[in-house]
């Protein structure tokens, strides 16, 4: 079905006149008295005796209300988000046209917004579940909230000052695009959603501008998770609820700089937005989700399940371009087609308890084939055309949202409700999917809410539980041990992250930078105390780097830390006993360490055969090691060597004075000094920089060393060398 758009008119604010309403609803044809308007009307800005209007599935005028809205449009999407359906609502329009006010609303119950009103059904129709099923369905409720500020993603359960400055990493995960490390929160009760949602929106950017005095700066997406668990199976749907930042005509903002930037951001996403509709409508074989975040979470047109776009707009003249501009992008995506397709239960005997939250891993097992979810959105029909005779296209692909069981996997049953990929839509209007039929509730996953003590649950799985509660126990434990505010990153450290993101970006579709996330993450976690999700995290990188010395290393130490704090005792005090240990076991690893050829095309490059292995260098610099691929020896490299061209004068080992120079003055890792060495600019020297910190508190030892620096090479070697002014 396509996606429903409704219009939404906001009354007069402020200082605004009656005079200068231009936006109007035509009042509706048919002769029934319940038939909202659908058509909206505004002047041709060039020529005001004409008019353009704009039809959509329904049209809200200034006097509706917050319940009106509800009870229409979005009521009755709750049930089929517990049939399994996954559920968008986004607000679009200009700054200060009602978007917040609609998806949030005031704290009134009657200028409560979809999002609260949204929970509240959802938290009915659990106890109603659980009721009607005598406590064998239990219903977990989970929410995620972030925000899209300047295109970089923040955890809006997390206060500012515990941000990254580069945000959290976006992945694919088979084909759904998956934010890395936000928080996942258990909520059980209106009561305490309110809390935390008021408690999160404190942390949204928010400013006065000229034109909305609380404006959003930023994209804010709530997403709430559904898991229905019965005795034998799980069923997880999502509603991911978005309230955009409005488009901002900076011709009337008066912005100052900062605000501005923000402005800019928020533009050039919306306009990517306008973009991937048009490429969409247009049947172009490129949608260009990927450049910007916002739309590559939003994902529109890929998505499946409902999706409901409240576009809304402001009556007033002074809004005039903008309102045209709103209208016709949203009568473009009214034409998106988004296939209704649930997401499928899971038998609880194929899930592995601890498994990542929201994030992929080698756990990861295969599902059956199932069609794309918005295969005609994805323009390669057209495509096939073109080549007569040619293998058609795949039109599958590959979904896996079960992991891997250690234990045998029970067979998958014959689904009780084959997938549905036909294309017979139905009608995008609120009565037809009322008229669904209910389906039985099958599936669920590990609850933090499971209260019901007669499901039977694997022994293995009661362990897990405990064991992952007693994790997130200690990770609060930590968190709190280590004060509110996160450490200070120093420049250095941000920049390592900020460039281990940067790589995983880069191998963003391989599965094999999975193993990357997980370190990123793992030591994102760590550097803010928690303990227990960094080890977490160590483990699940473990299986993408092999007998990895310095990795099992890092998790011992943390095992060690959290096993301490755990027997209460300081952990001080067990530092002082693991470090000796780790470090003489890093110095060893150091010791045989050999730079690895970074100036292949393949970061990840083998690791020589006599660090085969350590192939995991620093975990700053995590080196994917590739398996199924022999190591090769470590090639000597095109340099000028002392100890060829100087035995008559220098021993073996030991260094011209200019060489040691050289030696000396990379190893102060001093940018200043490193840019005057000939043949090195400002930017090599600040790519050697980088290189060199990642390399922790190794030193390059000899010229070899130094050609193998990331950027650097043989000749640079050269060039640098007999550029100092040093007498050998
Ligand atoms: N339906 C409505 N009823 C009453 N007041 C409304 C309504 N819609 C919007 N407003 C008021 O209009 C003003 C702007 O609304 P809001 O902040 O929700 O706009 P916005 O589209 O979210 O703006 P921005 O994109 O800048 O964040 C607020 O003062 C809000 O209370």
């Amino acid at each position: 079905m396509s996606v429903r758009v409704v219009a939404r008119i906001r009354p007069l604010i402020r200082h605004e006149l009656d005079k200068d309403v231009i936006v109007t609803a035509d009042p509706p044809t048919c002769a029934d008295p319940k038939a909202r308007p659908n058509l909206i009307r505004i002047p041709n800005p060039k020529k005001e005796s004409e008019s353009f209007s704009f039809q959509f599935s329904s049209v809200y005028e200034q006097g509706a209300t917050q319940q009106e809205l509800f009870d229409t449009e979005i009521a009755p999407t709750v049930k089929h988000l517990f049939n399994g359906f996954d559920l968008s609502i986004f607000a679009h329009g200009c700054t200060g046209t009602g978007k917040t006010h609609t998806m949030r609303g005031g704290k009134s119950l009657a200028d409560r917004g979809v999002i609260p009103r949204l929970l509240s059904a959802i938290y009915r129709r659990c106890k109603k579940i659980e009721k009607d099923t005598a406590g064998a369905t239990q219903v977990e409720v989970t929410l995620e909230y972030f925000e899209i500020y300047c295109d970089r993603v923040y955890d809006l359960f997390e206060p500012p000052e515990k941000r990254t400055p580069s945000g959290l990493p976006i992945r694919d995960n088979n084909g759904k695009t998956v934010v890395v490390g936000l928080k996942e929160k258990p909520c059980a009760t209106l009561k305490e959603f309110e809390q935390i949602y008021d408690q999160a929106n404190v942390n949204r950017s928010t400013s006065a501008t000229k034109l909305n005095a609380h404006s959003s700066r930023s994209h804010a997406i709530l997403c709430v998770k559904v898991t229905q668990t019965t005795e034998t199976t799980i069923q997880i749907s999502r509603a991911s609820c978005i309230d955009l930042a409005g488009s901002e005509d900076n011709r009337r903002t008066d912005n100052n700089k900062e605000r501005m930037v923000e402005s800019n951001a928020i533009n050039s996403s919306l306009f990517t937005l306008a973009n991937c509709v048009d490429a969409i409508n247009s049947k172009k074989s490129r949608i260009p989700y990927r450049e910007s975040k916002m739309t590559r979470i939003l994902s529109l047109g890929q998505n499946s399940g409902l999706t409901v776009m409240i576009l809304n707009l402001a009556p007033t003249r002074a809004y005039h371009l903008d309102t045209i501009s709103s209208l016709n992008f949203a009568s473009r995506t009214k034409k998106i087609e988004i296939c209704e397709i649930e997401n499928d239960p899971v038998l609880r005997s194929m899930t592995k308890p601890l498994a990542a939250s929201s994030i992929g891993g080698s756990n990861i097992i295969r599902q059956p084939l199932r069609p794309l979810t918005a295969a005609h959105n994805t323009n390669k029909s057209d495509a096939n055309q073109k080549k007569p005779g040619s293998k058609p296209m795949k039109a599958f692909s590959v979904y896996s949202d079960a992991r891997k069981s250690t234990q045998q996997r029970a067979p998958q049953q014959p689904s009780q409700n084959p997938r549905r990929a036909d294309t017979n839509k139905r009608p995008a209007d609120a009565s037809a999917l009322a008229n669904r039929p209910a389906k039985t509730y099958r599936t669920a996953e590990t609850t933090s809410r499971v209260r019901n003590t007669g499901i039977s649950m694997t022994k293995e799985s009661i362990e897990a539980l405990i064991s992952q509660r007693i994790d997130e126990k200690l990770a609060e434990k930590a968190l709190q041990d280590a004060g509110t505010a996160a450490p200070a990153l120093s420049a250095e450290l941000q920049k390592r992250l900020d460039d281990l993101e940067h790589r995983i970006d880069a191998k963003d579709d391989d599965e094999k930078g999975q193993g990357l996330q997980f370190l990123l993450m793992a030591k994102q976690h760590a550097m803010r105390g928690e303990e227990a999700s960094a080890l977490r995290m160590y483990q699940l990188a473990e299986p993408f780097f092999p007998g990895n010395r310095k990795l099992r290393a890092k998790m011992e130490t943390l095992e060690e830390r959290i096993r301490s704090k755990r027997e209460n005792v300081p952990a001080v005090a067990s530092e002082v006993h693991q470090v000796g240990p780790v470090r003489t076991e890093k110095k060893q690893i150091r010791e045989r360490a050999v730079y690895k050829d970074e100036s292949e095309d393949d970061e990840f490059a083998p690791a020589p055969e006599s660090d085969a292995e350590e192939s995991y260098m620093s975990d700053s610099s995590f080196k994917y090691k590739k398996t199924g691929r022999k190591a090769r020896p470590a090639r000597r490299l095109p340099v000028f060597r002392d100890s060829d061209a100087c035995e008559s004068r220098v021993n073996v080992g030991e260094h011209t004075p200019r060489t040691s120079h050289l030696l000396k003055i990379i190893n102060s890792r001093d940018i200043s000094q490193i840019k005057a060495l000939k043949g090195v600019g400002a930017k090599r020297a600040e790519g050697i920089v980088n290189c060199l910190v990642e390399m922790e508190d190794e030193e390059v030892l000899d010229l070899e060393g130094l050609a193998r620096v990331k950027g650097v090479g043989g000749k640079s070697v050269e060039t640098m060398r007999l550029g100092l002014g040093v007498c050998i």
